[in-house]
């Protein structure tokens, strides 16, 4: 068994960890970790996990999440690069699914998160965890930074299109549009109900700090760096995101998109190519590990429009999480992972 600690136990995905881990096979959790409710069952704070999970939350120590296999960081930014240095030198593995370890230029990093990094040297030594692009690296990793949820599906959406230098790399707009929990579970006005249901509203026009790191994904994809506008929206909705990504073909000869996406997400268990002229709904992927893509050319001319739906929660940050952790121990990638959507 796989001995796991989560640092963030209290959060929207150190629960999600803990729903899919509790079922899953080969993983037992033995440390969750919680600075205020130090000693109280999980499952009397979330009484979904009644009879799924014994365990009560600690105070974060270093010296007992030693102990684990892997350790998750489900907290805010600026926690993992405290704790990792020490883990990772007691050969412990770690997935942040936070920001610190995900953009490769720490002086980037620094001015979009506002935050001195403390270890640059493990940003260097760390892998990006979006297992459709980097597979092979995950495998041989001690420390992943987990791709953040918007930037998932952008680049998920993206991906064939950019491999394949089929579109102007200058020229890419992502539409993107979040459900609440994405804003994690701390109180905030911007989350109230009131303030959120019945309305939709864009945030981070301006800058967002998702616009580094999906830019240096997409210039990864595409070789080259890449021009993208990314305009993020609160949408009335406790889980999803949903992405209309735009872009322009480079040569308006059909190259066969359907196919193109078909064939490239063939073998990616949690990538599902719809058919030709679907457009994929946020609920069809809610509470699963999925992303459901769909690839269109609205006028036959040379815009091409991919739509991209996941659960930002569970492909956006738990579910890729244990992904990566299957691939890095060797188990199949989608153990714990198979649970169908809820709809409605
Ligand atoms: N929500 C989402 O859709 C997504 C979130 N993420 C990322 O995952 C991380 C967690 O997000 P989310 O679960 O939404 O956040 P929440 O705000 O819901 O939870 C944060 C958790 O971190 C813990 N925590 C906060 N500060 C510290 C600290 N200094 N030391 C130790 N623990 C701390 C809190 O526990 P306590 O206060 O009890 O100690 C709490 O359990 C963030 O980095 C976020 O950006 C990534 C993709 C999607
Ligand atoms: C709706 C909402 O507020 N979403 C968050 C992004 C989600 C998140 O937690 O960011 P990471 O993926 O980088 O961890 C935001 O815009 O800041």
């Amino acid at each position: 068994m796989i001995k796991a600690g989560i640092v963030g136990g209290t959060g929207y995905t150190g629960v999600e960890l803990l729903r899919i881990l509790s079922a899953h096979p080969g993983v037992s959790v033995d440390v969750i970790t919680s600075r205020s409710e130090d000693g109280i069952p999980v499952a009397d704070m979330f009484p979904s996990l009644r009879g799924h999970l014994d365990l009560a939350y600690s105070v974060p120590d270093v010296e007992k999440l030693a102990q684990c296999d892997v350790v998750f960081f489900a907290t805010p930014h600026g926690v993992a690069m405290n704790m990792s240095p020490e883990l990772i030198a007691r050969g412990v593995k770690v997935i942040d699914l936070g920001a610190d370890f995900r953009i490769k230029d720490v002086a980037l990093w620094e001015t979009w998160y506002n935050h001195e990094h403390t270890c640059p040297d493990l940003v260097a030594k760390a892998v990006y965890g979006l297992p459709e692009m980097n597979r092979e690296q995950i495998r041989e990793a001690q420390l992943i930074g987990c791709a953040g949820c918007y930037p998932t599906a952008a680049q998920l959406g993206y991906l064939p299109l950019l491999e394949k230098q089929l579109i102007d790399h200058r020229r890419l707009i992502a539409d993107c549009k979040s459900g609440v929990s994405g804003a994690g579970r701390g109180a905030s006005i911007g989350t109230l109900l009131c303030e959120t249901s019945e309305s939709v509203k864009a945030y981070g026009v301006s800058g967002h700090r998702h616009l580094p790191e999906i830019r240096q994904g997409l210039t990864q994809l595409a070789g080259r760096p890449v021009g993208l506008t990314f305009v993020p929206h609160l949408m009335p909705m406790i889980r999803g995101i949903h992405t209309t990504l735009y872009s322009v073909l480079r040569d308006p000869v059909d190259p066969g998109l359907q196919q193109l996406f078909e064939e490239r997400y063939a073998n990616e268990p949690f990538v599902d190519v719809m058919p030709a002229g679907s457009c994929p709904e946020t609920r069809s992927v809610k509470g699963s590990n999925f992303c459901r893509i769909s690839v269109h050319r609205p006028q036959d001319d040379d815009t091409v429009v991919v739509l991209a739906v996941i659960d930002n929660l569970v492909k956006g940050a738990a579910g890729q999480a244990i992904q990566v952790m299957n691939i890095m121990f060797e188990r199949p990638e989608a153990e714990g992972l198979q649970q169908i959507a809820l709809m409605p």
